[in-house]
């Protein structure tokens, strides 16, 4: 479970993120979405850390991940991240992408590595990838190459920002079903996208911000039929 109180985060004198509560339950898939600029990702990189929030508590698991004593390197083995543009590890293969992690950090053996990173690539479709090298790879495989690796850590969280967006709209469709295919297997997902069919799809929750603000936190049943702000009715006119 992950909750989120009155989180502010600055750069310099720009305030990008004014004090936004809400939590994530166990499991629960929620999609992130709002205008250019709003804070999305912001948001979304403060829940590992990447950003350290101005002010404001996040906690993961009762655990307040802001504290000063907090051991980054934990809550990054227990939050996965996926970004818009890969970083794979240009001069590994895809397996050595996906046991290099494991290995370094959670001491695991080269052969459990392997076995569990063999595993994640057939879940992503891409067995016969494993010696390859990334530049070698299409731009969906390498961002399904990017989800094996994240998973390779087996988290409990993991976050993706905008995951879709620097594909060729004919590799977008591959990612989202890696992506629904974890949805509600117990992993708790949060997901910037402007991909509206997947967040009401797929999605429990909407949460919709604005001016890094929260300003709409619905189903998306009623957030894609019913959205209560102007804000939200005019930013979903011009995305559908
Ligand atoms: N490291 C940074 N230093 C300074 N300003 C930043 C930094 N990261 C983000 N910003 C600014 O914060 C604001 C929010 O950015 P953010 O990337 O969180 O928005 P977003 O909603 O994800 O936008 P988009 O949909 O365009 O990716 C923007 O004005 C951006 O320029």
């Amino acid at each position: 479970m992950i909750k989120i109180d009155q989180l502010y985060k600055d750069f310099g004198k720009l305030q990008v993120l004014k004090g936004i509560s809400t939590s994530i339950k166990e499991g629960e898939v929620v999609a992130i979405i709002g205008p250019s600029g709003s804070g999305k990702s912001t948001f979304l990189r403060c829940i590992n850390l990447l950003e350290k929030p101005t002010t404001g508590r996040i906690f993961i698991n009762n655990q307040d991940i802001t504290e000063k004593k907090t051991n980054i390197m934990d809550i990054r083995q227990n939050v996965g991240m996926v970004f818009q543009h890969f970083h794979l590890f240009p001069h590994m293969t895809v397996l050595g992408n996906l046991i290099y992690a494991p290995m370094k950090v959670k001491g695991q053996t080269k052969q459990e590595a392997e076995k569990l990173g063999l595993e994640l690539l057939a879940k992503v479709g891409l067995s016969d990838k494993a010696n390859e090298y990334p530049k070698r790879l299409s731009g969906g495989q390498k961002q399904r190459v990017a989800i094996a690796r994240a998973l390779a850590m087996q988290p409990e969280v993991m976050l993706f920002d905008e995951p879709t967006s620097a594909l060729d709209p004919e590799m977008v469709k591959e990612v989202l079903d890696v992506m629904k295919s974890l949805a509600h297997t117990g992993m708790t997902m949060a997901i910037v996208t402007h991909e509206m069919g997947f967040a009401r799809e797929v999605a429990d929750r909407v949460l919709f911000l604005d001016g890094g603000k929260l300003v709409e936190d619905a189903p998306p049943q009623e957030f894609f039929t019913k959205p209560k702000s102007g804000r939200a009715r005019d930013f979903l006119q011009k995305m559908l």
